[in-house]
């Protein structure tokens, strides 16, 4: 499913007429009726609802006036308070509206209402709908719209946002003045990119998407480069298993990872590769960890020379590139430290090893500041920073990232010709070819230590079982979170550990082959 700017959504909504034939009013009747369904099958009858709509003078204002309609028609108690003169509502909204004067529907015009009236209705009413502001928020939230969102948030009441909470900006996800916390966002056609960014992904709410009758053909022909990761989106992933299936056949994973005193790390990575279904790990470490406990015997380890921190030496280079024959891809990073030498030891390897890679943790923190390893590489590489180690590695600040997360990735992407995997709520997937794909699993219970070494294993091990490095990206984020969210389930998000999530790999794996392929293989 695609992920839409304010222009692209505005370039589709003109297509769909100039193109495709679809009055402008008949998307507005299909997203009016499309977010009444949306609302009874969430929030049960609009019949004996009392329901006050909020409406600005725009489009969105539009859709929720043709909405009030439509709850009306269901046996709905439906009050429109309209936020601006009526003679400055124009075009479609217009026409919503004469259609609601001219049925009877009962309307309040700004200035021609008592703010305590509407306070007192608000309090009373079984739902609130705020269509004040959509896509088409140009500035600060600031007067009656100011008033009315505040109002609105501080009812208590629940809070359908029609299309985007108002306040929020469609493209950034940035509160624009004051914006509206809703418990549900319905938004027409398309996920906006605001839904996914910043406070606009605190905001909303439960995220629905209405359709409104734009043709699949008109999405697709406008190549929009943004997309949600969904199980249908997962061509080849995961591999099927061949009846005669073998060790070997199932890849093998070489683990450049640990230290003194970070040998969970590791461990993690190892053992969530091994979950994913890669046939064989050897993990790559300092001499002086041992690795063997009971809980990790089908690992094997390579020991090698160390430095007096316990870290990887340079000595280690010429085992670790003898090493790498017969294997089928690296991850590189999880628990190296930021030893100097290590460090010079971690950009070698990055620039030498022709196998398909993955960098986490201190691999990127060995590339922060000199990039031209990958410049040097043969074969694909995928990087893994949280918004911290992208900073260090882009020389940007975390805030300033997390404000452009799908740019800055994609830009990072095309720049390096590597896939970066930007982490976070709905982590971002970007490719050199400029396409980025965002991540609908997970929840805040995964910020906690070891997850990201998990993740690692998991991508590792998607690649040395030749999964497309760009699936291999996606598909081991997005199973990623559904472990994640299957252990939160079973243990909330607060207790939630890194071993929880790796434990329920196997689980989330099901999940997409059962949706896949409808039963289990035999
Ligand atoms: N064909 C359709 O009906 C579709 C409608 N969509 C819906 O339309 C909105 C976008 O509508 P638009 O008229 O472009 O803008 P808004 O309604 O979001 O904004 C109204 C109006 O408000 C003014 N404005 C901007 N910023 C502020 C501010 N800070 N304070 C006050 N007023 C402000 C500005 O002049 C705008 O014109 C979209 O969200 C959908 O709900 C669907 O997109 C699908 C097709
Ligand atoms: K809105």
């Amino acid at each position: 499913m695609k992920i839409v700017t304010a222009e692209e959504m505005k370039k589709l909504d003109r297509k769909a007429t100039t193109d495709y034939a679809i009055p402008s009013l008949l998307l507005m009747e299909n997203a009016a009726r499309g977010l009444v369904d949306e609302i009874e099958k969430t929030l049960g009858p609009a019949a004996g609802k009392r329901v006050v709509i909020l409406a600005g003078r725009g489009n969105n204002g539009g859709d929720g006036i043709a909405a009030a309609r439509h709850l009306r028609m269901r046996g709905a108690q439906v009050i429109v308070y309209l936020f601006s003169p009526i003679e400055k509502v124009g075009g479609d909204a217009k026409t919503s509206l004469d259609i609601w004067m001219q049925t009877g529907g009962v309307l309040h015009v700004a200035g021609s209402f008592r703010w305590n009236h509407l306070t007192r209705e608000l309090s009373e009413s079984d739902l609130i709908i705020d269509a004040l502001l959509g896509t088409g928020l140009s500035h600060p939230v600031e007067g009656d719209y100011a008033k009315a969102i505040t109002l609105i948030n501080r009812s208590g009441r629940k809070v359908v946002a029609v299309d985007i909470p108002s306040g929020i900006s469609a493209d950034t996800g940035e509160v624009l003045g004051v914006a509206v916390k809703a418990d549900y966002t319905f938004t027409m056609a398309l996920p906006k990119w605001g839904h996914f960014l910043q406070e606009g992904l605190e905001v909303r709410g439960r995220l629905a998407v209405i359709d409104i009758g734009f043709p699949p053909a008109m999405i697709e022909a406008a190549k929009i480069p943004v997309d949600l990761i969904t199980p249908e989106g997962l061509a080849g992933f995961p591999p099927p298993r061949p009846r005669g299936a073998h060790k070997g056949t199932a890849g093998h994973l070489l683990v450049i990872a640990g230290s003194f005193g970070k040998k969970g790390a590791a461990l993690m990575t190892s053992l969530a590769a091994l979950r994913c279904g890669a046939g064989l790990v050897t993990v790559a470490l300092p001499k002086s960890i041992d690795l063997a406990t009971a809980d990790l015997m089908e690992v094997m380890t390579l020991p090698l020379p160390e430095t007096p921190e316990g870290t990887l030496s340079l000595a280690a280079e010429k085992s670790l590139l003898q090493a790498v024959q017969g294997k089928d891809a690296v991850a590189i990073g999880p628990g190296l430290l930021q030893n100097e030498e290590t460090q010079r030891l971690i950009r070698t390897l990055i620039a030498e090893i022709s196998l398909p890679i993955v960098v986490d943790a201190d691999g990127l923190n060995a590339l922060a500041g000199d990039l031209s390893a990958l410049k040097k590489r043969k074969a694909p590489a995928i990087l893994t920073p949280h918004p911290g180690e992208m900073s260090r590695l882009i020389g940007k600040r975390t805030d300033l990232i997390q404000k452009e997360r799908f740019t800055v990735a994609a830009h990072f992407a095309e720049q390096w010709g590597a896939i970066l995997v930007l982490k976070g709520a709905h982590t971002v997937v970007a490719t050199p070819d400029g396409f980025v794909r965002v991540n609908n699993t997970g929840n805040p219970g995964m910020a906690t230590a070891g997850t990201g070494d998990a993740l690692t294993g998991m991508i590792g091990a998607w690649l040395a079982q030749g999964i497309d490095p760009a699936e291999a990206a996606a598909g081991g984020v997005a199973l990623h979170g559904t472990a994640g969210d299957l252990a939160a389930a079973d243990r909330g998000e607060i207790g939630l550990i890194a071993s929880d999530l790796i434990q329920k790999i196997p689980e989330a794996i099901q999940n997409y082959v059962r949706r896949h392929s409808g039963v289990l293989p035999p």
